[in-house]
């Protein structure tokens, strides 16, 4: 892999490669852009296929976090970090306390918080090395795990994403597929099913999948089947890429909207969802609930103001649909334009004045 040539594709800052063979942490962070902000964004730990793997998906998230914080208002630009390991078998105190370390050595460029894999005991862990951790134990006065601030945020941008498709933003009697009911799925679940939404869903985790059988009385499928139920919304809420060659023409439903990040395999596959009459909610706006959670840890974290924002949402990806319509683009351009113009307005604006106290964040 040319990797310089990777990180010029995208204008890429930084990539930084961890590692500390006593704890067997591997991970590399990727910070895409600070323009607006010190890089916020998650960490995935993984058990990657190949270390090109890893660095594809930390470079393709980190991006995806830049446009996230930006289309979401926040002073905040785009990075994520990816462990590499099982997070089942490979996790150690060392490792998390190393990787808090190295985050430390980072100086504030890059905060981190929770993503697939890793857990509210585990940035409490990078907590004991360092102040640029959010989504750590309410205990510390933070706003503890983002998940199921995620999946609200996701409900009601399934909302908008009906109103736009159906006419009518209420969810009852719509059947839901859901792919991968894990944190985020598990609530969202919880309030699709209160609404009177009927689901549909699988996971790779069979005890996942009983939980949301018992507790919703939702409908099991395999994995490869999911995408070609008989439903009205498709929420994928598990890894990216989904939407793809393979997947598009099974799909039967009327709009895509779920918390999954990067779930466009490539841009052209948001232009062929448009040519098919399938709504999409763009993925970063609908699932950026969880970091404008953490987000508020900064400033101290107040749940009502955290909340309120979250509830912006709906009327973003409402926006977005207008957008779309007004500029006769699909919607992942349509959003990707809005957070690229509030990126290049702030830039803008900021190379006005010199910088002083307001422009850094203060910690808690
Ligand atoms: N946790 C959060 O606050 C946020 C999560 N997201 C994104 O939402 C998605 C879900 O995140 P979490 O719920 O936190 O992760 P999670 O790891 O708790 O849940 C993911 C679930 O998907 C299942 N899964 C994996 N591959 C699958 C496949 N091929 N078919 C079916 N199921 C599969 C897993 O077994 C797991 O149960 C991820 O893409 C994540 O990056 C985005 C924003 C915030
Ligand atoms: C889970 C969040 C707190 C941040 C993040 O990494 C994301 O939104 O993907």
């Amino acid at each position: 892999m040319k990797i310089f040539d990777k990180m010029e594709e995208h204008d890429y800052e930084q990539l930084v490669f961890c590692q500390d063979k006593n704890s067997g942490l591997k991970a590399i962070i990727c910070i895409h852009d600070t323009t607006l902000g010190p890089a916020l964004g998650g960490t995935r730990m993984w058990n990657y296929d190949t270390e090109e793997e890893a660095i594809e998906d930390a470079i393709r998230l980190g991006r995806g976090m830049t446009y996230k914080n930006a289309a979401a208002g926040l002073n905040l630009g785009g990075g994520k970090t990816v462990i590499i390991g099982d997070p089942l078998k490979d996790k150690n105190e060392e490792m998390f306390r190393a990787f808090g370390r190295f985050i430390q050595g980072l100086n504030g460029r890059y905060i981190t918080a929770e993503d697939v894999g890793t857990t509210v005991a585990d940035m409490d862990l990078i907590h004991e090395e360092t102040d640029f951790v959010t989504g750590i134990s309410p205990a510390f006065g933070s706003s503890g795990n983002p998940s199921p601030v995620t999946a609200y945020g996701c409900y009601i941008g399934i909302k908008a994403a009906a109103l736009e498709a159906f006419g009518d933003d209420s969810l009852e009697g719509k059947t839901i597929t859901v792919q991968g009911v894990g944190n985020v799925a598990y609530t969202l679940c919880e309030y699709l099913h209160k609404e009177g939404a009927k689901l549909i869903v699988t996971d790779i985790n069979k005890e996942a999948v009983d939980r949301a059988v018992n507790d919703f009385g939702a409908v099991a499928v395999e994995p490869d089947d999911i995408y070609s139920q008989e439903a009205d919304i498709f929420a994928p809420c598990a890894m990216g890429a989904i939407i793809n060659d393979d997947t598009i023409p099974q799909l039967k439903v009327k709009a895509v909207a779920g918390s999954a990040n990067n779930q466009l395999k490539e841009e052209r596959h948001g232009d062929e969802l448009e040519a098919r009459g399938i709504v999409y909610a763009p993925d970063f706006v609908i699932n950026s609930g969880g970091v404008i959670n953490v987000a508020d840890e900064l400033y101290g974290y107040n749940n009502e103001r955290a909340m309120k924002r979250v509830e912006t949402i709906y009327d973003s990806i409402t926006r977005i649909f207008e957008i779309s319509k007004r500029d006769g683009i699909p919607s992942y351009q349509a959003a990707d334009r809005m957070a690229e113009e509030r990126i290049e307005r702030v830039h803008k604006s900021r190379s006005q004045f010199l910088r002083n106290e307001h422009n850094i964040i203060s910690r808690r």
